[in-house]
């Protein structure tokens, strides 16, 4: 074909390329993961996770309308509880005037019209730092999806729009939507934690909520029995379909990029919305590297973001949402 066909030709100017660009950013695309403390005007900065921060309720309110201002318009919370209010059971997972529950309504109150997801998962309550209720050795599933459910209707009745599972219980996405339907709770939407590995990128996440599995004797010190092997291609497949089969409205692929291969075969394979979480880990790296001077911050961000977007990802959980928006708008 050369010379007739120059793929160069297409490169020649910003103008050209960006006549020819295949993947565009936008304010649209993304969710705002927050974390979520007790108190008033606390704004702590995770150790782990520089110029990220854990918000008490008023600065949550100030913080949603700045997003809203920006063009985000859907957040994922995430609550640091207490250590004398966790437990075994999740029982503070279901207070109805939980700090998760009161979240809901401060951002629900600050911008009606922020979509609000929230994390339903059993780590931020567990003495043990597992996602369900431990016994014997093992994080049980059936009993620990029965509270997840109830966790989730509470975050229903709350004002959530949209209930994210994280903890890859078996059979959970049912278990939630059968309540939520039960409860008249038709709308309110499921994005499933379908394909979300066992990662070692999660450990600032851990900082951040004091949530990580716990050094006692008979604990699991980590969650290779429900998280998936990342080794593995296939199993993703068939955890996002059934996730589907049980009613989730939304699938979600977790960590990002080191699994963009599984993003673009689930996208390749489903037919509704798969989301993408970027982890704790992948913001931290880049932080670090930036701070030390190795990498040009807002290039590789953009580079990274972009990335995750090209392989399929129809929407991206992500700490840098609003680094990305200011640059791009
Ligand atoms: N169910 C907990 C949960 N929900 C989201 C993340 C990780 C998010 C991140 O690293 O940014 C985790 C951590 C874990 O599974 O241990
Ligand atoms: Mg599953």
């Amino acid at each position: 074909m050369y010379p007739l066909r120059r793929n160069r030709r297409l490169r020649t100017s910003e103008s050209m390329r960006s006549l020819v660009r295949e993947t565009i950013l936008s304010p649209n695309d993304f969710i705002v993961p927050l974390f979520v403390v007790e108190g008033k005007g606390v704004k702590e900065e995770i150790a782990s996770m520089p110029n990220y921060y854990r918000l008490s309720l008023d600065l949550l309110e100030k913080e949603a309308k700045e997003l809203w201002k920006l063009g985000l318009k859907s957040v994922l919370l995430f609550v640091k509880v207490d250590d004398k209010l966790k437990d075994n059971t999740g029982k503070e997972a279901l207070n109805p005037d939980g700090l998760m529950q009161r979240a809901i309504k401060t951002v629900k109150n600050a911008v009606p019209e922020m979509l609000v997801m929230t994390d339903v998962a059993l780590d931020p309550f567990s003495a043990y730092g597992h996602d369900g209720i431990v016994s014997e050795g093992l994080i049980l599933n059936d009993d620990s999806s029965a509270v997840l459910a109830e966790m989730s209707l509470s975050h229903a009745q709350a004002g959530a729009d949209v209930i994210a599972p994280s903890d890859m219980m078996d059979g959970r996405i049912f278990e939630i939507r059968t309540l939520l339907e039960d409860e008249g709770f038709h709308n309110t939407g499921i994005m499933a934690y379908s394909a979300k590995y066992a990662s070692a990128f999660y450990g600032p996440f851990r900082d951040a909520l004091d949530s990580a599995p716990v050094d006692l004797k008979n604990i699991p010190k980590d969650k290779k029995t429900y998280q998936m092997d990342f080794a593995n291609r296939e199993e993703a497949i068939r955890e996002t379909i059934m996730d589907i089969e049980e009613g989730a409205d939304i699938v979600m692929v977790k960590p990002g990029l080191c699994y963009l291969d599984i993003v673009r075969e689930i996208k390749n394979e489903v037919n509704i919305p798969v989301a993408v979480y970027q982890v704790s880990g992948e913001y931290s790296m880049l932080k670090a590297a930036a701070e030390k001077g190795w990498l040009d911050h807002d290039a590789v961000m953009l580079e990274q973001i972009t990335a995750i977007k090209r392989a399929g990802a129809s929407m991206i959980a992500s700490y840098f949402a609003k680094d990305v928006v200011k640059i791009i708008s």
